[in-house]
C-alpha cells in the first residue's frame, strides 16, 4: 500500500522534466532503473539479530549502490550507512513523508535514521545496526522508500 509499485517516485522529482512526466513514469531521476532495482523492491528484509552476520565489504556496497539511484555510501565513526538527503515543502510535510518512511520501515522489521534540520532539509541514514555495517536489508529498505510516491511532499530542485 505504500511502496505500492506504482513507477513514479521522489527520486523523479530530481530534475523538471521528469517533475511533469506522467504519474506512471519509472522511478528515479530521469534514467530508466536497472531491474534489479525491481529485485529490492520485491524482496524483504530478514531479522537481523544472528550473531553470524557480518557487515558487507565496501566492493559489495559499492555495487548493491547502483540499484538504489540517489542513495550514497557514508562513513561514520567506522560504520558504513546509506545516506540521502532532500528538501521538503514544509515542516509539516517532512513529518508528512517520514510517516510514509515509518510505514515502510515497520512493514520491514528495518529502520532508518530520521533527521529533519532547519525546518525543511530531510536526511535519512540506513545501516544495520546489530552488526554495525550494512547489510541488504539496509539497500532494500533504501529501494522501497525511493518507490515511495511523495513528490508532492518535495521542493522541487531550481532548473539550473
Ligand atoms: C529483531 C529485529 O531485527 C531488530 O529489532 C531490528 C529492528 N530494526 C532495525 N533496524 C536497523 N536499521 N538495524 C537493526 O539492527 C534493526 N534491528
Amino acid at each position: 500500500l505504500l511502496s505500492h509499485g506504482r513507477s513514479d517516485c521522489w527520486i523523479s522529482n530530481m530534475c523538471q522534466a521528469c517533475v511533469r512526466v506522467p504519474p506512471l513514469r519509472k522511478f528515479s531521476d530521469g534514467f530508466s532503473c536497472s531491474s534489479t532495482s525491481q529485485d529490492l523492491t520485491s524482496k524483504k528484509c530478514v531479522p537481523c539479530d544472528s550473531k553470524d552476520i557480518r557487515p558487507m565489504s565496501e566492493q559489495s556496497a559499492n555495487e548493491l549502490l547502483a540499484q538504489v539511484q540517489g542513495w550514497n555510501l557514508l562513513s561514520e565513526g567506522g560504520v558504513m550507512k546509506l545516506h540521502r538527503s532532500c528538501k521538503v515543502k514544509s515542516f509539516t510535510k517532512g513529518l508528512e513523508f517520514f510517516q510514509l518512511v515509518a510505514d515502510v520501515a515497520e512493514a520491514e522489521g528495518h529502520h532508518p535514521d530520521l533527521h529533519l534540520v532547519g525546518w525543511n532539509n530531510v536526511k535519512i541514514d540506513i545501516w544495520t545496526h546489530s552488526v554495525g555495517g550494512l547489510t541488504e536489508n539496509d539497500f532494500i529498505l533504501a529501494a522501497k522508500i525511493n518507490s515511495l510516491h511523495v513528490e508532492h511532499l518535495l521542493r522541487r530542485k531550481a532548473v539550473a
